[in-house]
C-alpha cells in the first residue's frame, strides 16, 4: 500500500469569500497536515503573465506561461509564501490589480490541465510529507481530486461573503466599500463559473454553510465533517 492510501487528504471548493482559505489553513493546522492554496497558484501565474509583459488575452502565450512557471510555494498552513522566479509574491498577488484579472487566466482552457495536474502533483507529495494535505479551490471535489475521502463545499451567503471581503480589503463593510467588494467577489465568481461548478456541491459532496457561523464555528463544522467521514481525524484537543 502506498503512502498516500493512509493519508488524510482534504478537497475543500467554493465561491470567493466563503471562508476555504482562512477555514481550510486552520483545519490543517489543527489535524497537522500540510496545506494547498490552488487560487494562489493562478494568482502567481497572473502576475507572471503581468510582469512579463503577456497580454492576458494572448491564450497560447499563457499556456505557454504556465508550463514554464517558476513557481514556489510553502506548504506549511501557518507560514504561507509564494514566490515566482525568485520573487516574493506573497502580498501582491492578493491585491485588486491581480483579484480584478485573475478570471482571464483562470477561464484559459488550456492553462487549467497544466495546473490541474501541478495541484494533484503537489498534493501528493504534501500527503507523502505529512500524512495528509487540505487542498482548496473551485475545481478540487470535481476535478483535481474527485476521489479524495473528505470532500466538502464550503458556502456562504452572496451578503456574508461580501461583508467578510469587504472587512479584509476595506477594514469595512459600508456600502461604499462593499459596493467596492462587488466586482472582485461576484463578478469574478460569475467569469470563473463558466469553467468550474462550485456553487452546488457535485454527488457525494458535503456542504457546509458558513453564512450563520463565525470563523471558529465554520472551522469546527468542517472538523466535524471530517471526524464522520474519516472515523479518526478528530483534533488534538491540546
Ligand atoms: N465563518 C466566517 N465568519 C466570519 N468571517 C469569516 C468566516 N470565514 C472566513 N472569514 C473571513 O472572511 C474573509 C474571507 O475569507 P477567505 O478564507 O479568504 O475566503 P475565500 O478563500 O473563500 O475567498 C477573511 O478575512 C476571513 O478571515
Ligand atoms: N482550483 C481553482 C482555484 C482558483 N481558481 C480561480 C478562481 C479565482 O478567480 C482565482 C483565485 O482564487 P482564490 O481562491 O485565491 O480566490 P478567493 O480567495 O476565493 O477570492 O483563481 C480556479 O479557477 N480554480
Amino acid at each position: 500500500m502506498s503512502p498516500e492510501a493512509s493519508a488524510l487528504i482534504i478537497a475543500i471548493d467554493g465561491p470567493s469569500g466563503s471562508g476555504k482559505s482562512s477555514v481550510s489553513k486552520a483545519v490543517a493546522a489543527q489535524l497537522g497536515v500540510g496545506y494547498l492554496d490552488t487560487g494562489a497558484m493562478y494568482r502567481a501565474l497572473t502576475w507572471w503573465c503581468l510582469d512579463q509583459g503577456i497580454d492576458l488575452t494572448d491564450e497560447a502565450a499563457v499556456v505557454e506561461a504556465a508550463r514554464s512557471l517558476p513557481l514556489e510555494q510553502s506548504t506549511d498552513p501557518t507560514d504561507q509564501r509564494v514566490s515566482v522566479g525568485g520573487t516574493d509574491v506573497t502580498d501582491e498577488i492578493r491585491t485588486t490589480a491581480i483579484s480584478s484579472e485573475v478570471s482571464k487566466v483562470a477561464t484559459n482552457t488550456g492553462v487549467r490541465p497544466i495546473l490541474q495536474q501541478a495541484q494533484r502533483d503537489r498534493m501528493s507529495a504534501i500527503a507523502a510529507e505529512t500524512g495528509g494535505v487540505v487542498a482548496e479551490g473551485r475545481d478540487i471535489t470535481t476535478v483535481v481530486a474527485p476521489d479524495a475521502p473528505v470532500r466538502i463545499l464550503l458556502t456562504a451567503s452572496e451578503e456574508a461573503r461580501l461583508r467578510r471581503r469587504s472587512a479584509e480589503v476595506h477594514g469595512t463593510a459600508d456600502e461604499e466599500a462593499i459596493a467596492a467588494t462587488r466586482d472582485q467577489v461576484l463578478r469574478r465568481d460569475r467569469d470563473d463559473s463558466a469553467v468550474s461548478q462550485f456553487t452546488v456541491a457535485a454527488d457525494g459532496v458535503v456542504t457546509v454553510d458558513t453564512s450563520d457561523l463565525d470563523f471558529d464555528e465554520s472551522v469546527e463544522a468542517v472538523l466535524a465533517v471530517v471526524a464522520s467521514l474519516t472515523g479518526d481525524a478528530e483534533p488534538d484537543p491540546r
